[in-house]
């Protein structure tokens, strides 16, 4: 019995050491085809012609035989029977000349009844893809908005315009509301644009009603769905409210849909398609790419990074608008008075303080009275500056969609702009807890920590996988860190280590103790009792090597995390992941990418990068700049 026991427990290893084997290839593989997909992708567009700077979706993706090019290019042009209107309100509503890419066909579509979800990064002007069609329509848009101080924002933008659109919500007065509940049902639509939260739509039966009255009389031009991706719960964002808005489609199946978002992939939009009841929208995808802003992650050592931060706010970034995103709002207040005591102009921004404090900060941000906004996630939706020249990421975001939202705020002006992310061992821990909660939220940080921990592929391809764009590394443009200073790495052979490690909270769990990550590092790194350290192989590595190896080993499924609630707070710890059995194997081993050579005797080199690159060479591009090339110098000792 017990041989047989041993036999299957053996055969178990060797088949999951396999099964090993068959993911890295599958990596291997799947990064493979991203490449061929993007030469693919090149070759098709030197054979078919451009197709200007934007393509539907899945036409370089899954081939949708319902919407090609050619429809693209139809819904482009502007002979339909609205085109004349769209373009006179077009200068004279908005002031504006001409369409950004993918506006047109979004607006001509949308005029043709058909169902849409629009996909533009944030800043590149959604608004006007349904703005415009409710001034050129009979009757009214219904438009869907998750939060009362973006539709008052909208509303007063559009207020400024003689755009004539009003609001129904929970703070609405029965005055108002009784005057909103007519105008729906009348001929003469006294509005164009009706913005209401999705609560309201599931918990008012008489807005439904009227809603329904309007229908039949052929008053409900439009629905119009922001920040759609908060339907999906694989989305950054999501509201409970939006899974009920399936309703409308369902009771008013002959009005156009149109969703948007900034931020959704594939999934989220189908996943939003069927909560929406949609049928067969059409998927308008504008490139995800903002050639622009510079991506770059630089690691917190274990100093505070706020002075990095007011150095490069002082120099690089002098007299010009930031924001400095932080992980809370106690942070939110420290780090702003940290950069006051610096001399620099700045003050925080959360969801706790009164909200006419934030619209005080908003204002004297955007009229440039202060430089910085240190601010959490609350900052974020209705902001419209153009000029802003810095978006510096105290802590890393929970997830890449929160990320490129956030640092997407800078550089609307389409002028360079720097989105730069500080990241941190501890802070990982932190967020993790935060997210405990969220069925996806710690694959969607592992994704962010990925991005972080990268030190060979492009940021933006990272980005561009994460969000299924076909990508080609060389439209970066050495606007990222990666590819401005070159792959500077090596590949290490870390099996002992991470077997070394393992087994520092393997014995913990033996002497029913639970470790925290900075105790895994400290007692690994032979602080804590004599008795344990004679436990243990103590290492000689240093601290940051240390923490590298334990994010690399968590994410890849070695170590996982180990949530304990307390009725104040969250604590993590680290447990054996289902990976960690695999090292048991003497024919297992793990490799990681490290971004300068380790001396350390027990670290086996695997392999020099292919593509090291001359940093000097690809540095000289950048605008003289002292700071950064100091930061730079202090990244010889930076992991990975
Ligand atoms: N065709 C255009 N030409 C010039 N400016 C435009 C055009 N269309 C829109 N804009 C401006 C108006 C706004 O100031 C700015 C952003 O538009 P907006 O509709 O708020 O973006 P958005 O909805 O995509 O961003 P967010 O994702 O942040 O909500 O762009």
């Amino acid at each position: 019995m017990a041989n047989s026991t041993d036999d299957a427990q053996a055969e178990l290893d060797s088949v999951e050491s396999e099964l090993e084997m068959v993911e890295l290839q599958i990596s291997e593989l799947l990064e493979k085809q991203t490449k061929l997909n993007s030469r693919k992708n090149k070759l098709l567009k030197i054979l078919e012609g451009a197709c200007s700077s934007a393509q539907p979706s899945g036409s370089s993706k899954a081939p949708k035989p319902s919407f090609s090019k050619q429809d693209l290019q139809h819904y482009e042009e502007s002979d339909f029977s609205w085109s004349k209107e769209v373009q006179a309100k077009l200068s004279s509503v908005f002031q504006l000349s001409k369409f950004r890419p993918l506006q047109q066909a979004a607006i001509n579509l949308s005029m043709s009844g058909k169902d849409l979800f629009l996909v533009m990064p944030t800043g590149r002007g959604k608004s006007l893809c349904y703005q415009l069609p409710a001034l050129c329509s009979k009757g009214f848009t219904l438009v869907i908005s998750p939060l009362v101080s973006l539709m008052e924002d909208q509303l007063m933008s559009l207020k400024s315009k003689n755009v004539s659109a009003v609001t129904l919500n929970a703070s609405s007065s029965k005055e108002d509301s009784k005057r909103v509940l007519a105008g729906m049902i009348d001929k003469n639509s006294p509005f164009k644009l009706l913005y209401v939260t999705p609560e309201k739509i599931a918990k008012s039966k008489l807005l439904m009603s009227k809603l329904e009255k309007a229908y039949n009389m052929g008053l409900l031009a439009r629905i119009a769905v922001d920040e759609v991706h908060c339907c999906s719960q694989w989305g950054h964002d999501f509201r409970p409210d939006y899974k009920l808005l399936g309703i409308l489609k369902r009771q008013f199946p002959n009005v156009p849909l149109v969703g948007l978002t900034a931020t959704a992939t594939s999934n989220v939009l189908k996943d939003c398609q069927k909560i929406l009841c949609v049928q067969d929208p059409i998927t308008l995808t504008a490139p995800f790419n903002r050639p622009n802003l510079y991506y770059e992650v630089r690691f917190k050592d274990n100093t505070d990074c706020t002075d990095q931060i007011a150095a490069l706010i002082r120099g690089r970034y002098k007299n010009q608008s930031g924001i400095v995103y932080v992980f809370s709002q106690k942070d939110a207040e420290v780090v702003a008075t940290d950069l006051q005591k610096r001399d620099i102009l700045a003050q925080p921004y959360h969801a706790n303080m009164e909200p006419s404090d934030k619209s005080l900060v908003h204002q004297r941000w955007s009229s440039k009275k202060i430089q910085v906004v240190v601010a959490t996630v609350a900052f974020g939706m209705g902001i419209d500056k153009a000029d802003v020249r810095f978006v510096i990421h105290h802590t890393i975001s929970k997830s890449i969609e929160n990320y490129y939202q956030e640092s997407g705020r800078a550089g609307r002006d389409d002028a360079p702009a720097d989105c730069i992310v500080f990241y941190g061992f501890m802070d990982i821990f932190r967020i993790s807890t935060m997210v405990v909660m969220d069925n996806t939220g710690q694959q969607k940080l592992h994704n962010m920590i990925a991005y972080c921990q990268n030190v060979d592929r492009c940021r933006r391809a990272m980005m561009a996988i994460h969000f299924d764009e076909v990508w080609n590394d060389e439209e970066c443009n050495q606007m990222c860190d990666v590819c401005r200073h070159g792959n500077d790495y090596i590949t290490m052979d870390i099996t002992q280590h991470a077997r070394d490690v393992v087994e520092v909270v393997e014995m913990a769990g033996s002497m029913d103790e639970k470790l925290t990550p900075l105790k895994v590092c400290e007692t690994w790194m032979g602080k804590g009792p004599a008795k344990r350290r004679k436990m243990i192989k103590v290492t000689s590595l240093s601290r940051l090597e240390v923490e590298s190896i334990i994010i690399h080993l968590l994410l890849h499924g070695y170590f996982s995390e180990d949530f304990s609630f307390t009725p104040y707070t969250t604590h993590f710890y680290l447990k054996l992941g289902r990976k960690a059995s695999l090292l048991k194997n003497d024919g297992h081993s793990i490799t990681m990418k490290m971004k300068r050579v380790v001396s350390h005797d027990t670290v086996k080199k695997v392999s020099k990068s292919a593509g090291e690159k001359s940093s000097a060479k690809v540095e000289g591009k950048r605008p003289a700049d002292s700071d950064y090339k100091k930061s730079v110098a202090k990244k010889v000792k930076t992991l990975p």
